[in-house]
């Protein structure tokens, strides 16, 4: 699917007018504050229910306002190359409110109100390129297992459901490993529940990243980039998977009851990546482990594709993140991909320079000024 409209209410300094976008490649440009990052935001919402850049919904509302929308269009993008479409020819009409003082959110898709964020978020796979990018690599674990359970949302439907059940198990048994008076038989039958919706949630992580692997090493060996050359991608579980969970849980029983929570599990798991056997985040520069992440991204985007599915790159201040060759090759590879870009930039980007080594795609143009996207 691609967004191919947009409107948004009280969002950002974001104007209420609609917008028409390209299923392939969006170019806006605009000066510092007038409104391109809150674009993105708005986009990110309907395929994320929340903001790329802020903790709090509070922060997105239009000062004064208590409460925000979001609705989008979607189309069937260039995966199915499809042409020719009017407001008729949507697929699927997405909308996301939220009140600020309710603290809720309303969720609707084709007319009708739905109550689970995946509803929403499974037509609009949508991946975010910003300076925050960088954390995948340099960050906590926590930031890689997101960066994995993204794109294994996107392949295999159930894992909205059992990650949530998974939440649910680790969160009770917490509660009980913090409890001092230890019931064994009832901690008994939550580790049982735990392990069993653990092994099925580390199974559907473990199928995505082999398709995700597979697709990088491809990658690479097609970019043929020198310092890639030695560098192991490898996801480990949350515990050694040489033995089942249940035996793990069992034989550090004492070691979780006094530490107070969860030791072993998918809330461990952790996407390895090494170069020639040391951790990336100390051997690489800032620059290749940008770049590094952006590889990740596009090895995502080869996944969902060869499932036929269309990811929208929301790729922001890409002037301040990568060099011009960089630039080159990432747009080459997405337009490659049929993926629906966005790109923002401060200056005017030239379409020559960004596809100098091919033929440029179907695009569309904005200058953003004060919240408004003037089509050029
Ligand atoms: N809740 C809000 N209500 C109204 N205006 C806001 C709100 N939050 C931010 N703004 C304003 O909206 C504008 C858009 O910010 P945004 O970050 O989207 O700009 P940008 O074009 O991406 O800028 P830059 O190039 O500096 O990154 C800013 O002027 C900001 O002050």
């Amino acid at each position: 699917m691609a967004l191919v409209k947009l409107q948004t209410q009280h969002f950002r300094n974001l104007s209420a007018e609609p917008v028409s976008f390209s299923s392939s490649f969006n170019l806006l440009y605009g000066a510092n504050g007038s409104g391109k990052t809150s674009v993105l935001e708005a986009i990110g919402y309907l395929g994320l229910g929340r903001s790329f850049r802020v903790n709090r919904h509070q922060a997105v509302a239009s000062h004064g306002q208590q409460k925000f929308t979001v609705f989008g269009g979607l189309d069937h993008g260039t995966l199915a190359k499809k042409s020719g479409r009017d407001s008729e020819d949507l697929a699927h009409r997405v909308g996301l409110a939220r009140d600020i003082t309710q603290k809720e959110t309303m969720l609707r898709v084709d007319g009708e109100n739905v109550r689970s964020l995946s509803a929403l978020a499974r037509h609009l796979p949508v991946s975010v390129i910003d300076p925050g990018v960088f954390d995948v690599v340099a960050g906590a674990p926590g930031k890689r297992r997101q960066f994995l359970d993204w794109a294994v949302f996107h392949v295999e439907p159930s894992f909205g459901s059992v990650w949530q059940q998974c939440q649910r198990v680790t969160s009770q048994r917490n509660k009980m490993l913090r409890n001092g008076r230890l019931d064994d038989g009832l901690l008994k039958v939550w580790d049982a529940q735990y392990s069993a919706v653990s092994e099925r949630l580390t199974a559907a992580r473990t199928d995505t990243f082999d398709r995700f692997r597979k697709a990088f090493d491809r990658l690479i060996d097609e970019l043929n980039v020198e310092w890639t050359n030695g560098l192991k991608l490898d996801l480990y579980p949350g515990w050694d998977v040489t033995q089942s969970l249940a035996d793990v849980l069992g034989s550090h029983r004492d070691q979780e009851v006094k530490m107070g929570h969860t030791l072993y599990g998918p809330n461990r798991a952790d996407v390895r990546i090494k170069y020639q056997g040391r951790p990336v985040s100390e051997t690489f520069s800032r620059g290749q482990q940008k770049t590094l992440v952006i590889l990740m991204k596009i090895a995502q985007g080869m996944v969902l594709a060869e499932l036929g599915k269309q990811v929208t790159f929301l790729l922001d201040d890409i002037n301040a993140e990568l060099d011009d060759d960089h630039q080159a090759m990432l747009a080459q590879r997405l337009q490659a991909l049929g993926c629906q870009v966005f790109i923002t930039s401060i200056q005017r980007p030239d379409p020559d320079r960004l596809w100098s080594h091919g033929v440029a795609p179907e695009y569309r143009m904005f200058h953003v000024e004060h919240g408004k996207l003037i089509e050029e």
